[in-house]
């Protein structure tokens, strides 16, 4: 079977901070890309840079702040991104260059999953004909609230959406530190994850500069996402022709997060990063280790408490007494029938409310969430 790699390219490696694309760097990802596509990879390119590179030209001094200046910028961008990309890719392949393809998504799309059903027929029938398709955020659209923002969510997203090999997030760091090493110049190198803790999270920071958005942080909240979808992640850094190959065989230039997870169905990805949960359920250490260790479903007798008001047939995240997100799934009860019931046995339950299934939430409407 062709095997698909989603590699994804933050604006620190495509721009200065001046802003304005950098043609040799793009030229030189390009080249990388050019380079699995031929090996017979199925390749997809998730690329940032369009604020960056379109700033400039619209006029603006530094990198714009405020969202309806983004946008345009943006708009700008977005064109120059994919005409540099184009007439890079022209050099490579047999009949007149590689084709390349624009796709831009917001997250709306993701929760949608007629639209995501859409995107994901396209994207299929480009990679058949051979053709890279290069995806951004939708950016003039996007809303503050509902915006990914860094495209390191999108790349995980797009990861589990075509159920690829790997996720390489390339960005101008060669991994994950103990530290931001432009703070500490003495932090070391992360080689190898394989469970993403709340303490690994702490010691990631922010952008280092001023053209990229998410920083560490947001890298491996989407290594993360691409673990629970079964997808291995890479983060780290491509200087030398042959190094993209070299971090697609596992012996790259950064952190590697390896993940015995097995792929999600269409419908257990929308649970578990599309939906809109509704409500929170609290849950004692038995019914955790039921739902996380066990793939058991949650009964009333491990629910410790509720937080906001929901419905049968909702998404609801269950939580742990520490506060720590086990998962989403789709409850079985009104938020008022598990206040009457929350903690009772079975026979109490069945005494005291009427609903169709004992299950608050079904083993098969649920999805694990943490690592
Ligand atoms: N623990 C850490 N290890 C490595 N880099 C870190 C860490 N914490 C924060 N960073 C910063 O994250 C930056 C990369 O993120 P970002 O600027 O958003 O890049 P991109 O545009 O590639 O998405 C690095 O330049 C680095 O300064
Ligand atoms: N969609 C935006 C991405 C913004 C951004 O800076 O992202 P990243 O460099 O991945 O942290 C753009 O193309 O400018």
């Amino acid at each position: 079977m062709t095997e698909t790699i989603v590699v994804k390219i933050g604006s620190s490696s495509l721009t200065s901070d001046e802003g304005g694309l950098n043609r040799e760097r793009i030229a030189f990802f390009s080249h990388e890309l050019a380079a699995l596509h031929e090996a017979g990879y199925q390749v997809l390119l998730v690329t940032s840079g369009a604020v960056a590179a379109g700033f400039r030209r619209i006029g603006y001094e530094s990198r714009p702040k405020l969202v309806h200046e983004k946008q345009a910028a943006a708009a700008v961008g977005q064109a120059l991104l994919m005409q540099a990309y184009q007439e890079a890719f022209s050099s490579y392949g047999d009949h007149g260059g590689i084709g390349v393809a624009q796709i831009l998504l917001t997250r709306a799309d993701f929760s949608n999953r007629k639209r995501i059903q859409n995107a994901l027929m396209t994207v299929e029938e480009l990679l058949r004909q051979r053709t890279i398709p290069i995806i951004n955020e939708n950016d003039t659209v996007a809303t503050d609230e509902l915006k990914f923002g860094d495209n390191d969510t999108l790349s995980a997203l797009v990861a589990n959406m075509v159920k690829a090999k790997r996720l390489i997030i390339l960005t101008d760091m060669d991994g994950l530190y103990t530290e931001d090493p432009r703070i500490n110049p003495n932090a070391i190198r992360i080689e190898r994850v394989d469970q993403i803790s709340n303490e690994l999270l702490s010691i990631a920071g922010g952008s280092g500069s001023s053209v990229g958005t998410g920083g560490m942080r947001s890298k491996i909240e989407a290594a993360r996402i691409a673990m629970r979808g079964g997808i291995p992640a890479f983060i780290g850094r491509v200087l030398e022709p042959g190094d993209l190959r070299l971090a697609v065989d596992n012996i790259g230039n950064g952190t590697y997060f390896d993940t015995s997870s097995h792929n999600l169905p269409m419908k257990k990805q929308w649970l578990g990063f599309h939906s809109f949960p509704q409500g929170k359920i609290i849950v004692d250490t038995g019914a955790q280790n039921a739902l996380v260790e066990g793939g058991k479903s949650l009964l009333p007798a491990g629910i410790r408490s509720i937080e906001g008001d929901f419905h049968p047939g909702d998404v609801v995240e269950v939580i742990n007494e520490q506060l720590e997100t086990l998962g989403r799934g789709v409850v079985n009860y009104a938020a008022w029938q598990i206040q009457a019931v929350a903690g009772l046995s079975t026979e109490e339950v069945r005494r005291r409310v009427e609903v169709n299934r004992i299950e608050v939430i079904h083993r098969d409407e649920w999805v694990t969430l943490k690592s």
